[in-house]
């Protein structure tokens, strides 16, 4: 999907998104990092189609999106299984999954809380449910890191694998720069309601092609080896010739 030029800001206030462009493909993981009030909350509601820009255009937003905000509105009278039993009804979800996934987040035994009792960490759970009830395309998790325990936090990095082996994607703001070791990560950098692409691992390496005289090879190997470079490969010369 595609954001171009977004501009965003609540009623007459500062502008929150200042003209941003990018793209999130099939198979990306993107974190967007900021300081707190950066804006990185506004621009997830934006990439779910939760909020509607003054300015720019969202172009092809995937067809199930699955999001977790930060602050689960948890201020009802439902318990959350009934929530949950609800909402999956209204949306054709297959309530009978809400079990499984209760169990994969350790919310279990607070099915049956009324939603209004719960913790911020385990409200955030509720919205981890929903969201998962039928694979989505695109996931959205606003904060994971944040409210999630530390049981739960480590299966972040499953739930996302398994949305990407399904050909999905996701997005997660991160205003503490914790979301790593994802496969397909991307950084998104929000400043001043800027958006910046990090460079990634790949583009951090560039292939350096050396030739040396087949005597001094092994004095080669370890002169760049010392300076910390990475020998990829040592083959004959002519193999580069056309
Ligand atoms: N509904 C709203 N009405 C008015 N201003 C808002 C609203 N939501 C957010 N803002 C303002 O927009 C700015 C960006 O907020 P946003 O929640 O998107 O930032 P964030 O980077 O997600 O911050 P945090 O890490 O604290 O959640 C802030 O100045 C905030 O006060």
């Amino acid at each position: 999907m595609r954001l171009d030029d977004v501009w965003v800001r609540y009623g007459h206030g500062p502008w929150v998104l200042r003209g941003v462009t990018a793209g999130i493909d099939a198979g990306d993981v993107v974190a967007v990092v900021g300081r707190n009030g950066a804006g990185k909350s506004t621009l997830l509601q934006v990439v779910a189609g939760l909020l509607r820009p003054n300015k720019g255009t969202v172009t092809e937003r995937p067809a199930r999106i699955g999001y977790v905000p930060e602050r689960f509105p948890a201020d009802q009278a439902f318990t959350a299984r009934n929530y949950l039993v609800s909402l999956a009804r209204v949306r054709g979800d297959d309530p009978g999954r809400i079990a499984e996934w209760a169990e994969r987040v350790y919310f279990t035994g607070l099915l049956d809380r009324p939603l209004r009792e719960l913790s911020k960490g385990s409200a955030q759970k509720v919205g981890l449910i929903q969201a998962m009830l039928t694979r989505p395309d695109l996931l959205i998790l606003d904060e994971p890191w944040e409210g999630l325990d530390a049981q739960t936090r480590e299966q972040v990095p499953v739930i996302v694998e398994e949305v990407l082996a399904a050909g999905g994607r996701v997005l997660i703001s991160d205003h503490q720069g914790q979301t790593t070791d994802l496969p397909g990560l991307r950084r998104w950098d929000l400043s001043a309601g800027e958006l910046r692409e990090a460079a990634g691992a790949d583009d951090r390496w560039v292939v350096v092609e050396v030739a040396v005289e087949a005597s001094a090879v092994d004095q080669a190997v370890d002169t760049f080896e010392a300076a910390g470079h990475e020998v990829l490969k040592i083959r004959g010369r002519r193999e580069h010739q056309p």
